[in-house]
Order: C-alpha cells, then structure tokens, then sequence
C-alpha cells in the first residue's frame, strides 16, 4: 500500500453534480460561464439539487420555499447576543451555530428523502440570516428579518446593512454566488461526503464541511487576499513584497490549485467584477493591485489566480467586512454541499480508505514501573 500526498489524482467517488474537464467547470452539464451570465442564485441552486433549471412555476415555488424558511428562531438571536461574537471568527460562530440549528429542528433526525429535503431548505436559507445576523449582532445592532420579495442575493445585503441594494451591487453579488456554488470533490465538500457516508444527519455534515472550508488553503484564502492586499498597501509595493515572499517561500494566498493548472475559469468573472465595482467606489487600486499581482506570479512562477483572489476585492467593494469574505463562500458553497450530501445517501457506502503505515516496528511492551 502506497500513500498518495494529499490524494493528488485519487478518484475517490462518481458524481453527477458538477465537472471540471480539461479545465471547464459545469454544474449539472451547463458551464460556469453561462451559468454566471445569466443564472440567478436560486435557480442554480434548483439545478444542483434537482438535476434540471426549473421552469417559472418551479422556481417561483422554489424562492418561496426558501423565504418562508429563512427566519432564524427568535431563541437562537437571544441566545447570540450571549456569546462572545466580538473575539470570535465569524466562521468559528458559523460552525458553532449551524450545529446549534439542529436543536431547532423538530426533523433534525429525520432521515427520509421528504426530511432532508425540508432541512436542506432550511439550512439554504438560514444561512443567510445567521451570518447577517451575526454580523449585526457583534455590532450591537438588531438582526433585520429578511424580505420574501427579494432575491436570495440582494436579502443579503439587505440583511446586513439595511438598505435594499442597487441593481449592480445585487447582479454581483448574485453572480459572485453562483460561481462559488460547487466544486466538484474539494477539500469541504469531501468532508461532507464523509461524514454522511455514516449516514450522519444534515447538520453534521454542513458542520464538518463549514470546519474544512475555514482553513486559508481553502475557502479562508479570501480574506487573507485582502489581509495581503492591505498589507501590500499599493501598486509600487507589488514587486518588492513578491519577491520577498518568493523568497521566504511564502504561500501567496489566492493563487494554485490543485486541479487547474491552466488557470481557474471563475477568476475571470471575478476580475471584470472587480474592475467594475472598484471603478465605481473610486478605489481602483484594489483592482490595479491586484492585476499587478497576477501579472507578476505569472511571469515569476507561473501562478495563477484561484476563486478567491479578485473575490476579495469585489466583497471589499461591497462595503463587507473582512472577515465575514469566507462565512460569503459558505453560504453559497451550502448549495453544493447539500448536492452532494444528498447524492450521497442516494447511492451511499461508507467512506474509509487505508493508511500506508510508516511508525516503528512492532515493540515489546514494557510496564508503567520498568521504564
Ligand atoms: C476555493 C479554494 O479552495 S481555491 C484555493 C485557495 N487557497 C489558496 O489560495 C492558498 C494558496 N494556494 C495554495 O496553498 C495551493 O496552491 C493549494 C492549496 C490551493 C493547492 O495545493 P497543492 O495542489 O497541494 O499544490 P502544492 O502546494 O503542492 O504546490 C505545487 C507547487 O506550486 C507552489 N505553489 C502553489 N501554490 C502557491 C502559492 N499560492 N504561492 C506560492 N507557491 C505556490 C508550491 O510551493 C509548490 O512548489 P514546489 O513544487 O516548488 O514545492
Ligand atoms: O476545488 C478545490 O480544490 C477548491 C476550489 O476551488 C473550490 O472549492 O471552489
């Protein structure tokens, strides 16, 4: 038995949700690319969950599924304000809490298809509400309640600033939801499938899943893009922080990935995003910045910009706070988890792959008084 690092080129699963091949991404058969264009975030989630675009009435139904779910329980907030939000990551407070849900849930352990469908909505749509609540609560503001009119996108950034967005800050956010939806077998969607593979509930495996997604070698890169971006402080700077950090080795956080290697097709959506937004709040240099920084990894180590790097730009220019950039990827990554969750207990069979042992030999024990 051979270990493979990290399970570099392991097929570790079939799954119809979503493809990269040869470097295209499609959910369900339709390609990133169109799916950004034109796609609002509820009817890609419809896609990944019901394996076809819904029809009007479908996704008519399907939105108002999701608001008549979207409020949090009125004991939950109570209980928020009691925690200590301020000295706490917010996805530290995401993990926390989506578990807290279940307690809320009079069907957190009901396993059939009609159960996990309901929670499955529920968890959709509170998410939403958990983080702008969150948001509010650590500023010692009152959560706003959503509204059922608006779209999934624009109720988020209702939610947490309280005021209804223009239609470009909603067209971008909707679309920076989209192309953070699925991921094929990433690192936090595997966690999910492994968790529910023990046939685990929902929550457990969204809780597992939001834990893998906090770490900066994956959903957390956002927020250190901006870390950096800040630290790098403007354009001038660029060269002389890369090299240093060439240098010392330094991870560059927002660049690499494990399968792309010719470049990450979301990136691009999100770099025209970033030109638009930072144009419009006049703080271009986050754009110019960070096109110097992708021009510059090219060149000196061939590095390309992930789905994080020019994301960190387009929440900054939304007026979002740091730190809430991955609990952002999160709410929209649900999406995807809950595909495959729900592909899992489809066709499940437990998930446990071997370990190539590499400790000592066998050893003679010695008793406790002897050594
Ligand atoms: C949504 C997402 O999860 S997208 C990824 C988000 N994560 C980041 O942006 C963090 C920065 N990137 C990385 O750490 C990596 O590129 C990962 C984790 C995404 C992929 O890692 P792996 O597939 O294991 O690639 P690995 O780390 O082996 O890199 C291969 C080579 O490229 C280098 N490399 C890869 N990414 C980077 C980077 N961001 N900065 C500097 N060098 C890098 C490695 O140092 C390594 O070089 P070496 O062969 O000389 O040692
Ligand atoms: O697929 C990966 O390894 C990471 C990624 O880009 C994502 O989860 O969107």
């Amino acid at each position: 038995m051979t270990a493979t690092r990290g399970l570099e080129g392991i097929v570790a699963t079939t799954s119809s949700v979503s493809s990269i091949i040869d470097d295209v991404l499609t959910y369900r058969g339709y390609s990133i690319d169109d799916l950004a264009e034109h796609a609002t975030f509820e009817e890609v989630v419809y896609l990944l969950w019901n394996g076809k675009l819904p029809s009007q009435s479908e996704l008519d139904s399907f939105k108002s599924e999701l608001a008549e779910a979207s409020e949090l329980p009125a004991e939950l907030l109570e209980q928020m304000k009691s925690l200590p939000l301020k000295n706490t990551h917010p996805m530290t407070v995401l993990r926390t809490i989506v578990s807290t849900l279940a307690m809320y849930d009079s069907e957190a352990e009901d396993m059939s298809t009609d159960g996990n469908y309901k929670k499955a909505i529920r968890l959709q749509a509170q998410m939403s509400s958990l983080v702008t609540a969150f948001a509010r609560i650590r500023e010692g503001k009152d959560p706003i309640a959503p509204k059922k009119e608006l779209s999934y996108a624009a109720n988020f950034l209702y939610m947490l600033t309280g005021k209804e967005p223009d239609e470009i800050s909603e067209t971008a956010f909707n679309k920076a939801l989209v192309l953070h939806a699925d991921h094929e077998l990433n690192a936090s969607t595997f966690t999910a499938r492994v968790c529910v593979a023990t046939l685990s509930d929902i929550y457990s495996g969204i809780t597992a899943a939001i834990g893998a997604l906090k770490g900066p070698l994956h959903g957390g890169a956002n927020e250190q893009v901006m870390k950096m971006l800040s630290e790098i402080g403007e354009e001038a700077n660029v060269e002389s922080y890369l090299d240093n950090a060439i240098e010392n080795k330094q991870k560059i956080m927002g660049f690499g990935h494990r399968v792309y290697k010719n470049g990450d097709p979301r990136a691009k959506h999100l770099r025209e995003m970033s030109k638009q937004l930072t144009s419009i709040t006049g703080e271009e240099k986050w754009y110019t910045m960070s096109v110097k920084i992708d021009e510059t990894l090219k060149q000196k180590k061939g590095l390309l910009p992930n789905v994080d790097f020019y994301s960190a730009s387009v929440y900054h220019s939304l007026g979002i706070d740091h730190d809430l950039f991955t609990p952002i990827f999160a709410i929209s990554r649900v999406s995807g988890w809950i595909a495959h969750i729900l592909e899992q207990y489809e066709n499940n069979r437990l998930i446990r792959p071997r370990a190539e042992y590499i400790g000592p030999d066998m050893q003679q024990y010695v008793a406790l008084e002897q050594r």
